[in-house]
């Protein structure tokens, strides 16, 4: 008889009965992802140094750092580890750029690796090399860049840049990912003609997100017009150097909100912008619809629950990164839920779709794929390994199901670390206020 060891790669999730106020907690979430990574960006194509301050410290970001060093640009880190200081250079090539896996570093970095003189070859993991590329790399051919990507149009690929991108108009069809959009835009003011981008497919998701790179583009100074839908053109010109403030990640704010709703009490998160860009923003109309109460003041977002989850019918599309949060909810949920919109969902960190539907029914529950989404079937559900696939947002939907369910373990809960390395330790620290503490 073999005694198997403990296993150190799962994490047991903490489970809490649902008690009205028993969790009243405050968290202090990090930067937005996708801010850092876009101001990180400009702040290396701009024509004077910049500083990025209150960043996301995280695998995706600090790849993005390691990218843009890789090219050229001089990084240092300030006071803080979440300030960076960025001074442009002449952007080079003889670079090998490692995009982990992260969608931004891998679709903005192509654009800027275009600018520079010589080689670049990008890779990532090996769940990298199967996300899709090819309209972003057929969007660069379409405006005079060289790509080896051996005819597969995916990691892998080197990018044979002349130090100038020719620029003009090109047809994307980004319906498997806004980041196309965004990849082309970012850097396109330093492209000679500018560009002139019009998306072809039959869906567009993240609006939000293709809204948040024009945004941060304008504040830089770049004149962009995105009067006409699904065309964006950008006038070539000079990209500012700032000093920028980044705003907390409210997708990551995300499943401590949905906290409040399992746990039935109060979890506030401050530094909540007024008005954003970021889909995650969305968290507080999806959990009043579930049941929830969202109320922002003073910059402070507060949502209460009473233990009692609704189920839905939303389309996602427009923020599909807070689908694993929500599925989780739905699980837990007293009324059945339908996730629609989100078919883009099979190319992110994993297919989306399927690792929910397997690890809710692995759980007991019942979750099934549609052709744009899911359908989930509140029942009673059980403990059990909850499998991540290096999706940080799987592990974070598992401990939202843990929270309810006694003897969930998490897998790899490490992977958290693309985007929130702290996890764990916040998650303990918004239930250790609690009366008895958290039941593991
Ligand atoms: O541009 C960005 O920062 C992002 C865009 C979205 O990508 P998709 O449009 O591929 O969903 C989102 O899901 C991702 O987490 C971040
Ligand atoms: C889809 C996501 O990430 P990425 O930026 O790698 O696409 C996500 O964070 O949910």
């Amino acid at each position: 008889m073999t005694i198997a060891a403990p296993d150190a790669d799962l994490w047991t999730a903490p489970t809490l009965d649902p008690a009205p106020g028993q969790l009243d907690a405050q968290v202090d979430v990090p930067g937005s992802k996708s801010l850092t990574n876009r101001y990180l960006v400009l702040a290396a194509l701009a024509g004077s140094p910049g500083t990025v301050r209150g960043a996301l410290r995280s695998r995706d970001t600090d790849l993005m750092v390691g990218a843009l060093r890789a090219l050229g640009a001089q990084i240092t880190e300030g006071a803080e580890a979440s300030t960076w200081h960025i001074t442009p250079a002449t952007l080079t090539g003889d670079a090998s750029i490692d995009c982990g896996l992260a969608g931004t570093v891998m679709r903005f970095i192509p654009a800027v690796a275009a600018l520079a003189d010589g080689e670049v070859t990008l890779d990532g993991d090996a769940g990298a090399r199967v996300r899709p590329m090819a309209p972003i790399l057929d969007g660069l051919r379409g405006l005079s860049v060289r790509i080896d990507d051996g005819g597969r149009g995916l990691l892998p690929f080197t990018i044979h840049g002349t130090g100038s991108v020719r620029g003009g108009s090109v047809d994307v069809d980004a319906s498997a990912s806004s980041q196309f959009v965004s990849g082309l835009l970012l850097a396109s003011a330093r492209f000679d003609q500018g560009l002139t981008l019009r998306h072809t497919g039959p869906t567009l998701p993240s609006l939000p997100h293709i809204d948040m790179t024009v945004a941060v583009m304008r504040e830089a100074g770049i004149v962009v017009d995105s009067s006409r839908p699904a065309i964006w053109q950008v006038r070539p010109g000079t990209v500012a150097g700032r000093d920028v403030r980044v705003e907390p990640d409210l997708s990551n704010a995300g499943p401590f909100l949905a906290a409040a709703l399992v746990a039935g009490g109060t979890v506030r998160v401050p530094g909540w912008p007024s008005s954003t860009t970021q889909p995650g923003a969305m968290m507080a109309d999806l959990l009043t619809a579930m049941g929830g109460h969202a109320h922002l003041a003073d910059g402070v977002m507060t949502v209460t629950g009473t233990g009692e989850i609704t189920g839905l019918d939303v389309d996602l599309h427009e923020a599909g990164e807070l689908a694993p949060t929500i599925a989780a909810l739905a699980a837990l949920a007293t009324t059945p839920s339908r996730l629609r919109g989100i078919a883009h969902l099979r190319g992110h960190e994993t297919d989306r779709l399927a690792a929910l539907a397997t690890e809710i029914t692995r759980l007991g529950g019942q979750a099934e794929q549609t052709s744009d989404g899911l359908v989930i079937t509140p029942r009673p559900l059980h403990g059990g390994v909850v499998h991540t696939y290096h999706d940080h947002r799987m592990a974070t939907a598992g401990a939202i199901l843990g929270l309810r369910v006694p003897g969930v373990q998490v897998e790899n809960v490490a992977t958290t670390a693309k985007t929130l390395p702290g996890f764990t330790r916040m998650w303990d620290q918004m239930l250790s206020g609690l009366t008895d503490g958290p039941v593991a």
